[in-house]
């Protein structure tokens, strides 16, 4: 059997809309294969019950089905589905790393980013490659025309997941179909900003970097307490929020000693409009890992 940790990732981080995506250290899924004559599933963990376990619609299914890769798949889930941290695509991610090994097909990480982007076909209707390019090489992750630039970086982060939910196919019918060039500039100065800031490991670049005008405020409609808690994370130290994903789950970029403040702040704000929420204080961390049990 062979058993592969897939991390969360948040995609988006405001200014880079279906090309930038981070690996995030917490949470993450716990993907276990072995082979079989036919793709079975079992889905246990956090939000399994709205899993299906059918190979058809579940995102592990279409990747077994890429690879041409039957097996036993079993899948715990740390990363609760429809959050905004890329639950759909951490299971893909995982599915794709065992399967390639199980079945010695021998790709490379980057080979395997559009096959694990066939599960995400499947769930959202694009095979969108933002969560599964951080979830399989780790680090800060640049998707652009079909290739991917990686590079590693260590920016401390908190997600704060409402208990409310978000589905990308929805989050993605409030996406403008065009922009003014003075957004589209703005939000280059931003992206670039961010990237420069990933580089450099610097936690104030990366959080100014975020700001987007075009996506962002339409899906921040989605979220309820969006605003309250964005002022609370920035308050309590954050250097940039956004929506993590498609949201509702929201991201803060932090200096390393805000976390716990940051994340407190954000509970604190949810729990003022009567939303239960869970904060993860984690980093910018590493891809997909293989474990041989
Ligand atoms: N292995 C899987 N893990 C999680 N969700 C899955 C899986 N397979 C199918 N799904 C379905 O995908 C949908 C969740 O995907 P969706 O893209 O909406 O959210 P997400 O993956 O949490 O991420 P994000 O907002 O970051 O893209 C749910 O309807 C769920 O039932
Ligand atoms: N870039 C995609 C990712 C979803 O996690 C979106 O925001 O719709």
């Amino acid at each position: 059997m062979l058993t592969v940790r897939a991390p969360a990732t948040s995609a988006n981080l405001g200014s880079g809309f279906d090309v930038f995506g981070v690996a995030l250290g917490t949470p993450a899924d716990v993907v276990r294969v072995e082979r079989a004559p036919e793709t079975t599933i079992s889905v246990t963990g956090a939000g399994s019950q709205y899993i299906p376990e059918d190979p058809k619609k579940n995102t592990v299914g279409a990747v077994a089905d890429a690879l041409d890769a039957p097996a036993r798949i079993r899948i715990d889930k740390g990363v609760r589905p429809s959050s905004g941290l890329g639950s759909s695509a951490a299971s893909a991610a995982g599915a794709a790393v065992a399967l390639n090994e199980l079945y010695d097909r021998g790709l490379t990480r980057e080979e395997l980013v559009p096959i694990a982007a066939e599960g995400e076909a499947l769930v959202s209707g694009e095979a969108h490659s933002d969560n599964v390019a951080p979830s399989l090489l780790g680090g800060f992750t640049v998707v652009a025309d079909g290739g991917i630039t990686q590079v590693d970086a260590s920016i401390p982060v908190v997600a704060c997941l409402p208990e409310t939910t978000v589905s990308t196919r929805d989050a993605r019918d409030v996406v403008p179909e065009h922009a003014s060039l003075d957004d589209v500039v703005d939000t280059v100065g931003h992206a670039a900003t961010l990237a420069v800031g990933m580089t450099r490991d610097d936690p104030e670049l990366v959080g100014r970097g975020m700001a987007d005008r075009i996506v962002t405020p339409e899906r921040t409609a989605l979220i309820e307490g969006y605003e309250r808690v964005r002022e609370a994370a920035l308050e309590a130290g954050a250097t940039g929020v956004t929506v993590s994903g498609a949201g509702p789950g929201i991201l803060a970029v932090c200096r390393g000693s805000s976390r716990r403040d940051v994340a407190a702040a954000m509970l604190e704000a949810f729990d003022s409009v009567g939303i239960e929420s869970r904060a993860y204080q984690t980093a910018v961390g590493e891809g997909a890992r293989l474990y041989r049990e």
